[in-house]
């Protein structure tokens, strides 16, 4: 799929800034006990930055995008987020395909935007609809019902509604995980082109760390037990991010580095429960 020229038509908005402070999300245990989740997560994502967090299975990823995206709320610490006077539009793309299957392609993503225009009367999205189905690829597809496509088409759906509420904030938890590793590495090329356009602020969970290193500006590295951020890494990467910074040395090498960190971060944490 070729985005760059058919996107220079979309509206860009500004970048959001979110800013986790002290965030704390203590859950009750089916033992009685209690369970930290997140302990003392602070997160700053600048406007238009593009970040990823990496961590092992049950980290608290997904509890700290849903905190950000309003699912779900921090037992102490707040999440904040600045606009500059614009109005904050999160949305949220989920790892499994959450498409209406007796709604077509093109419906599913206008039921996005319905659902928009219920809320605040937003006449239309700044993202046309022509222009969402050119963006993700899915203009020959409109009228196919989601049985009719493949897991990444499906997924493109996903993030073409995502887009279709006009975010300035996205949230997308392991969008890519349950693709085979070519679709996932050509949506993955396709996201860092639609993200750079709508410079739109992305936090983007994946168990994936050259996914991560592929795609955001910076990698945020968490622990588990509990669940807290352990280092934060600058991607050094190549203005354009393409099929041959995929394969690239330079990607391995920084992703070999962040394999290091969490490999670190979980002696640590086992060497501190066993002493
Ligand atoms: N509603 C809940 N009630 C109790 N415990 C919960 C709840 N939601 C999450 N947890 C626990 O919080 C911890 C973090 O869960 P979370 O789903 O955020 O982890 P994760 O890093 O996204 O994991 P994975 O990579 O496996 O998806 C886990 O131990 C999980 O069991």
């Amino acid at each position: 799929m070729s985005v760059a020229a058919e996107t220079e038509s979309l509206g860009t908005r500004a970048g959001v800034a979110i800013a986790a402070k002290s965030v704390n999300r203590v859950f009750d245990s089916p033992d009685g006990a209690t369970f930290t989740a997140l302990n003392d997560v602070q997160l700053d994502v600048k406007a238009g930055e593009f970040v990823a967090v990496v961590g092992p299975s049950g980290c608290g990823k997904t509890t700290l995008l849903r905190i950000v995206m309003g699912l779900e709320k921090a037992s102490s610490g707040d999440v904040t987020f600045d606009a500059s006077g614009d109005e904050v539009i999160r949305s949220f793309v989920f790892q499994q395909s959450s498409l209406l299957p007796w709604r077509t392609v093109k419906d599913n993503i206008a039921f996005g935007l319905e659902l928009q225009c219920r809320r605040d009367q937003r006449a239309t999205g700044t993202l046309r609809m022509e222009e969402l189905l050119e963006l993700t690829g899915l203009t020959s597809f409109q009228d196919y019902y989601p049985s009719q496509l493949s897991g990444g088409m499906q997924q493109r759906v996903n993030l073409a509604r995502a887009l279709a509420i006009d975010p300035n904030v996205l949230l997308m938890d392991e969008p890519f995980s349950a693709l085979d590793a070519m679709t996932k590495e050509h949506l993955q090329r396709e996201l860092t082109v639609i993200a750079s356009h709508l410079r739109a602020t992305v936090l983007f969970v994946t168990h994936d760390i050259r996914e991560a290193v592929f795609l955001a500006d910076r990698v945020v590295v968490m622990a588990t037990d509990p669940g807290r951020i352990v280092e934060t890494v600058t991607v050094d990467a190549p203005d354009t991010r393409d099929e041959e910074f995929q394969r690239s040395p330079e990607l391995a090498s920084q992703a070999r580095e962040i394999w290091a960190m969490l490999g670190h971060a979980q002696r640590s944490t086992d060497d501190g429960q066993t002493s």
